[in-house]
């Protein structure tokens, strides 16, 4: 939900900032103020803005002044995270705020008790960045971890108080079919309202549709309507629309928020993806937030390039790999019409490395640590319910799904997707393949391989066969589910040449890719391919990365490898509407 009504301070800029490795802030009071000469930019992950906190995965504490006008008194004001972690804990003025656990999405306060109008208010963040078994996703140390991505710490993404009236808008959920139908859930934090809906076109130039809901007492409110002459939504003609809700009392406007929707219907059914009752193919990547400098934070002008690449290339669809993305990340995805597969941080690739079986059963049997996963969940849903490009959910990236307590926690979570939202499917990218027990619980099958890079290393062709003889067996166990193939690659160090192919050069990637997509394009049970990665990413230290992972057909500075020329000519040749 957004709103051009609401008035907004950013606090993105330069912060006070302090290193605290020994837990001493809270002790000695930092949260009414600290002493520090170092700074730091916000938004930015902290690691590579300075050599010395490269490493550094521990607690930090940020502290700014900001100055609130007299004039928003009795306003209802939050400080807003777009993402921060990984534990964050907020004081203002002295005053204890509240705390979040997530790097990943949204959260906000209310400070509006705590706030001093007309003055200077001093603004204290503690970012705990900790690694923990029980953190999402798991870390055990810095460079041991079930993830392989850095695991950055601090203010990633912005921060900023908005200020509204005491009569608002909470949240607002629309659903839309291709047909023109409208359905808008909002809750109103207000006692006697009248509503105002308005639809406009993208570029607010044609007012499409007005309505009014005169005298409403409740917190919530529905309605439902049929929209005449909509363009559908699709990755062809993404066609927006602007849905915004008004709040009046007494006739006077106390709130405005919108959203930016598409009409649009996704159905799994008979082994396929349809999209407004066509089937599709998802053609593209698994990405990260990651960016030299900026650590998780995406600036607009390099998403603006990943974009534009990824549209050159011929992607149509990407997966949000391993963690939901910022709002200006899945805003493109909107406006340019890519697919999305919208994934929470339950990441658990190399789980292996920081627990036994038993301690994997004992943690995915835990009802709090279910109940933790639920509202990430929760969270993610809520931030991002209204995108037309969020095509389905993939509840877990490479669960340890060959445990039975695994599988289990699996179909707890994928149920708990359809309760929240059951206008989506549900995937999770496995790499158990044929052992895997949780592969019937989700809508999609979607498997993650690397034969031919793992194991069969140097043995392109053998890799691919047994890879090949897996997915034809899952198929036969589930012939109606669709299946795609959310990962495969091999890293490629740019520069580095080799013929015949040897692994590490861009060569033997190339081909590693080639055969891949060669191979399972013409499946008709197949309804996606995602090479691993677009751009090479920063990864924990260890034998197995030089740095960065580099799976990226394109360089971590977008620059092309040999392989984004191949990519770009074998997804010339798959269509993104099958017929
Ligand atoms: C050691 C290993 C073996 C294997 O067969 O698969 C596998 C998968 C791993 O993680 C996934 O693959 C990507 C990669 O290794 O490049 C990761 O970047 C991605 O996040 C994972 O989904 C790790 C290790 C292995």
């Amino acid at each position: 939900m957004r709103s051009w009504y609401r008035q907004r301070i950013s606090l993105e800029g330069f912060w006070k900032f302090r290193l605290d490795e020994r837990d001493l802030g809270e002790k000695e009071n930092w949260y009414g103020g600290f002493e520090s000469d170092d700074v730091i930019y916000v938004p930015a992950s902290w690691n590579e803005q300075n050599p010395d906190w490269d490493q550094f995965s521990s607690i930090a504490w940020y502290e700014k002044k900001v100055f609130i006008n007299e004039e928003h008194n009795n306003k209802e004001a939050w400080i807003i995270f777009d993402g921060a972690g990984y534990f964050t804990k907020v004081w203002i003025n002295g005053s204890y705020i509240g705390s979040h656990e997530g790097s990943f999405t949204k959260f906000k306060f209310s400070i509006k008790d705590k706030l001093t109008f007309g003055d200077f208010n001093n603004i204290i963040v503690r970012i705990d960045n900790k690694p923990d078994v029980h953190n999402l996703p798991p870390a055990k140390e810095l460079n041991v971890t079930a993830f392989d991505f850095f695991n950055y710490g601090g203010i990633h993404r912005p921060v900023y108080i908005e200020l509204a009236d005491e009569c608002h808008v909470e949240d607002l959920t629309i659903h839309t079919k291709a047909n023109g139908k409208l359905r808008l859930k909002a809750e109103v934090n207000c006692n006697e309202y009248d509503l105002k809906i308005r639809l406009m076109d993208k570029e607010m130039n044609n007012l499409i549709l007005e309505d009014e809901i005169k005298g409403a007492k409740s917190r919530i409110v529905e309605y439902e309507r049929s929209v005449n002459n909509v363009k559908p939504w699709d990755p062809e003609s993404p066609n927006l629309y602007i849905l915004i809700l008004d709040v009046y009392v007494n006739h006077k406007l106390r709130d405005s928020v919108y959203e930016r929707i598409g009409f649009r219907d996704v159905e799994i059914r008979n082994g396929r993806i349809y999209l407004n009752n066509r089937p599709i193919f998802l053609k593209g990547f698994g990405r990260h937030e990651d960016f030299p400098v900026l650590g998780k934070y995406m600036y607009g002008a390099v998403l603006i390039r990943d974009f534009y690449l990824m549209k050159k290339i011929g992607a149509n669809s990407f997966r949000t790999s391993h963690y939901p993305y910022s709002d200006e990340h899945l805003d493109l995805a909107d406006e340019l019409g890519f697919l999305v597969i919208l994934e929470p941080p339950l990441c658990y690739s190399n789980i292996n490395r920081i627990l036994n079986k038993e301690e994997i059963a004992k943690l995915f049997s835990d009802e709090r640590y279910l109940e933790k996963a639920k509202s990430v969940i929760n969270e993610m849903i809520k931030q991002h319910k209204n995108r037309p490009s969020v095509i389905m959910y993939s509840v877990t990236n490479e669960p340890p799904s060959d445990i039975p307590e695994v599988a289990e926690f699996i179909r707890k979570i994928a149920e708990y997707f359809k309760v929240l939202d059951p206008t989506r499917g549900t995937t999770f990218a496995s790499h158990r393949s044929i052992n895997d027990l949780a592969l019937g619980c989700v809508d999609v099958i979607s498997l993650n391989y690397y034969h031919g890079w793992y194991t069969e290393w140097g043995e392109i062709s053998k890799g691919v066969s047994i890879m090949l003889r897996e997915i034809e067996e899952i198929h036969k166990r589930f012939p109606d589910k669709p299946i795609m193939i959310t990962e495969f690659g091999a890293d490629a160090i740019l520069g580095l040449h080799s013929d015949p192919p040897q692994m590490w050069s861009e060569e033997y990637q190339e081909e590693m890719i080639r055969s891949y997509v060669e191979t399972l394009m013409r499946r008709d049970y197949i309804v996606g391919l995602h090479i691993w990665n677009f751009a090479d990413f920063r990864s924990t230290q260890s034998p197995m990365r030089s740095i960065l992972n580099r799976k990226g057909i394109f360089t971590r500075d977008r620059q092309p490898k040999l392989s984004a020329k191949t990519v770009k000519e074998l997804y010339s040749k798959i269509k993104t509407f099958l017929s």
